[in-house]
């Protein structure tokens, strides 16, 4: 299997703190990885280095065969941020259309974008007028439209009700069988099974690199929260 990320040895100073701490870790194509970790553990700050939005310290990031960051990957690789990026005097199938001419694409792909995400009812909506998750999804269309070979979902399904959830893990996982690659950042542990690899971070270090199977396995618990507590008490050990 092919990687469509490497990060090698990443440092990121953030307001004079060291916010990753020599990190290394590789994405799988046409996969689902998950980025878990606490609130503070450097989830987003990974995720913007590999977009190259992110001043880093040292190390390297290499996207899809190319430095993290370079021209030619604007349109490869998507990045849908925790605050939804959206105009709020559009409505909904606007600011659709809109992404959709940006990448080139037709009114057709924006309408299924929409549907993907469970908005097609609300197309004709102002998205000032949306809910916080419903504006969150707005987003994720906008992002679907381009059909970028590396999406990248900082907490995408936060704010949203159960069902809405699976919807998108299932959508999630139809894009990566049909070749996409997927980084799903998320603190609820929960979402981690539905993942096929997860990187998961503490404190700005990568606490593990694997399967939840293989976590699981090595955690000796099927609950995924508790396998990730045991890593971190067992690093806990190591380190005193
Ligand atoms: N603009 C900034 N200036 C200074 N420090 C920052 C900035 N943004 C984030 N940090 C710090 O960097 C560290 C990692 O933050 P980051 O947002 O990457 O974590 P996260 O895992 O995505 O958290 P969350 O789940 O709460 O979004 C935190 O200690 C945070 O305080």
């Amino acid at each position: 299997m092919t990687d469509a990320v490497t990060v090698e040895d990443l440092v990121v100073d953030r307001g004079h703190r060291r916010v990753l701490h020599a990190l290394s870790c590789a994405v799988p194509a046409g996969r689902v990885t998950g980025l878990l970790g606490p609130s503070g553990s450097g989830k987003t700050t990974l995720l913007r280095a590999l977009v190259g939005v992110q001043r880093v310290r040292s190390g390297t990031v290499t996207v899809l065969g190319e430095p993290a960051g370079s021209p030619g990957l604007r349109a490869r690789v998507g990045y849908v941020t925790q605050s939804p990026s959206v105009y709020p005097d559009l409505t909904v199938r606007e600011n659709a259309h809109y992404s959709a001419a940006l990448y080139g694409r037709g009114a057709r792909e924006a309408d299924d974008a929409l549907v993907a995400v469970g908005l097609a009812d609300a197309a004709g909506q102002l998205v000032a007028d949306l809910s916080g998750g419903q504006r969150g999804r707005v987003s994720l269309a906008c992002a679907l439209v381009g059909e970028p070979e590396l999406l990248l979902l900082d907490e995408p399904t936060v704010g949203l009700d159960p069902v809405l959830r699976v919807e998108l893990w299932t959508r999630f996982a139809e894009l990566a069988a049909a070749g996409t690659t997927l980084v799903v950042s998320s603190h609820v542990m929960d979402e981690a099974g539905r993942c096929d690899r997860l990187l998961l971070l503490r404190e700005g270090r990568l606490l593990a690199d694997a399967t939840p199977g293989e976590l699981r396995d090595d955690a000796g618990t099927h609950d995924l929260e508790a396998a990730f507590l045991t890593l971190v008490r067992r690093g806990e050990r190591v380190a005193a």
